[in-house]
């Protein structure tokens, strides 16, 4: 099977720094592949060329099949690979929980009802149906955290990005998010510096350091 994403000698720059150095890797199905790298490696940064939101100065990216250049090839690569930021409260934005959910499958061209009931659905498939009329500015960076990957999963993704999705959750949470990505048959690419989480869920890792990428061996880094 073709794979998913597809990066030759891709470098991003900003300011005159180059944060990415001629980075190539590949996203199979099915792989969950962990990134890992100090404070300022590059980890969002490399999250965010995948889809288009980082600009390659140099290089290559094929994602689902195809060779993505312009804003609208990356549109749709962004409709295809679901992107869970660093900080949920850039992901949700309507008042209350469900209108958040229903958001993106409305987007997608879903009639109002049909959107709804899509945004039902994903939340209750993750536990989160009590949720649904919440106003979501009021809820717990935990319960940010899910409805964020329920807003994420609406969309029906084909690959789920992960930037630093355990930052700030308590154990309860930590352990629900991994049960909830453990059970889903996606392929992900997760950024982060919590190791057992990586462990728990990750088929390999790759080390970015220098703006440059590795193999890394989630058993024996100390990041
Ligand atoms: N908008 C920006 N303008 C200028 N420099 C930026 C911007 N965003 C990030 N950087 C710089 O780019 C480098 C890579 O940042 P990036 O956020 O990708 O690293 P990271 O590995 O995700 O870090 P962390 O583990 O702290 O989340 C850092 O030196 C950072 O300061």
């Amino acid at each position: 099977m073709t794979s998913l994403f597809d990066l030759a000698d891709v470098t991003v720059t900003r300011g005159g720094r180059t944060i990415l150095d001629r980075i190539s890797l590949t996203l199979a199905p099915g792989e969950r592949l962990a990134l890992v790298g100090a404070n300022g490696a590059g980890k969002t940064t490399l999250l965010r060329t995948l889809v288009g939101l980082e600009t390659a100065a140099t290089g290559q990216i094929t994602a689902f099949g195809a060779v993505r250049r312009s804003e609208a090839d990356f549109r749709e690569v962004r409709i295809r690979a679901g992107f869970l930021f660093q900080d949920p409260d850039d992901q949700l934005f309507s008042p209350t929980v469900i209108e958040d959910v229903a958001f993106g499958p409305l987007n997608l061209g879903l009639s109002p009802a049909a959107a709804v009931a899509r945004a039902e659905a994903t939340l209750d498939s993750l536990g989160l149906a009590a949720l649904a009329p919440r106003i979501t500015h009021r809820l717990s960076g935990g319960e940010k955290r899910l409805v964020g990957l329920a807003t994420v999963l609406a969309m029906a993704p084909q690959v789920l990005l992960l930037d630093e999705p355990t930052n700030a959750l308590d154990e309860r949470h930590r352990a629900r998010l991994i049960e909830i990505l453990a059970g889903l048959d996606l392929a992900m690419v997760i950024a982060s510096h919590d190791r057992p989480f990586l462990e728990a869920l990750a088929t390999r890792a790759l080390l970015l350091t220098d703006g440059r990428v590795a193999p890394a061996n989630l058993d024996r880094q100390g990041h």
